[in-house]
């Protein structure tokens, strides 16, 4: 089964449009969305989550369709947004019996467990949170009613290095479970080379693509070349370069590019930029 299945879906903005998205998240994987500010990730994640309407296309998640059931498959969705909406003035204490009441599965000692590893005190009120506490508050709700989906927009950018390190490690851990599946957009691309599955490229309201990560980092890599080296490569094995006194960096397709030329690794992030940036 598929934790997310998203056909042709549209949503119009003055000046933006989210353009016919296509994706797809397997049962038991990750899929990490990477684009820049206002490319369309969190109008996607609303509209997954069913925040908003959209304006054309269709999305099913966890097998269901965005009908009035949807309450049902909420309650199956660990969620990390920007704003969650907990009141200001509630504790971590307070929030978590607020939580019992919300959901079924609501799991006590998994939610002081893990505000305890994520060092969230108990009685500090909302309000008085640094943005980190903030972030892992949510997170520690998010994981404490046993779902089945985790959707997270952005949730790693708040946290200090140490923290984002096991909090990979615990999403990581969170699909063991075949069941268990993780939508995460994040600009911090190095964390989602470590964890994803599938990664989704996505540019001014469009998906330029979305594929295996293992695929996506065997089929493209680095080359140096000189100007003259460059004229003669097939253009479509160049996805973006870039020009500089001592020659062409560029991130190529292995498979276009004729034996003989050096192709050393590319990383998510450079992909990315020099999908989005480098000259074509
Ligand atoms: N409620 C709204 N009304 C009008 N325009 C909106 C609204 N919400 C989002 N937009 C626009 O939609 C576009 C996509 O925004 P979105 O928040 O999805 O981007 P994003 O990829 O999540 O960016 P970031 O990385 O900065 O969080 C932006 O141009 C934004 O201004």
């Amino acid at each position: 089964m598929n934790a997310i299945e998203i056909r042709d879906l549209e949503k119009h903005y003055p000046g933006f449009t989210l353009d016919r998205v296509n994706l797809t998240l397997p049962s038991g994987c990750i899929l990490g969305l990477v684009g820049e500010n206002g490319a369309g990730k969190s109008t996607t994640i609303r509209l997954i989550l069913n925040m908003m309407k959209n304006d054309g296309g269709s999305i099913r998640v966890l097998g269901a369709e965005q009908d009035e059931n949807f309450s049902k498959v909420k309650e199956q969705i660990g969620v990390v947004l920007d704003d969650m909406g907990f009141p200001s003035c509630m504790t971590a204490r307070q929030i978590g019996k607020m939580m019992k009441q919300l959901y079924r599965n609501w799991d006590e000692a998994m939610y002081q467990k893990t505000l305890k590893w994520l060092a969230v005190p108990m009685d500090k009120s909302f309000e008085k949170y640094s943005r980190g506490m903030k972030m892992k508050q949510s997170i520690a709700v998010a994981l404490s009613h046993h779902p089945k989906l985790l959707i997270l927009d952005e949730a790693t950018s708040g946290l200090d290095p140490v923290v984002r390190d096991s909090f990979v490690d615990a999403v990581m851990d969170f699909t063991r479970d075949e069941e268990c599946s993780v939508l995460i957009s994040s600009h911090i691309v190095s964390d989602l080379e470590r964890m994803c599955d599938y990664i989704a490229f996505m540019h001014e309201g469009k998906l330029l693509l979305c594929e295996e990560k293992d695929v996506l980092m065997e089929r493209y890599g680095v080359i140096h070349v000189t100007n003259e080296q460059m004229e003669e490569l097939d253009p479509e094995a160049i996805l973006g370069k870039r020009i500089s006194p001592y020659g062409v960096e560029a991130v190529a397709d292995r498979t276009k590019i004729p034996e003989g030329f050096s192709v050393n690794p590319v990383s998510l992030e450079e992909l990315f930029v020099f999908m989005v940036k480098g000259e074509k």
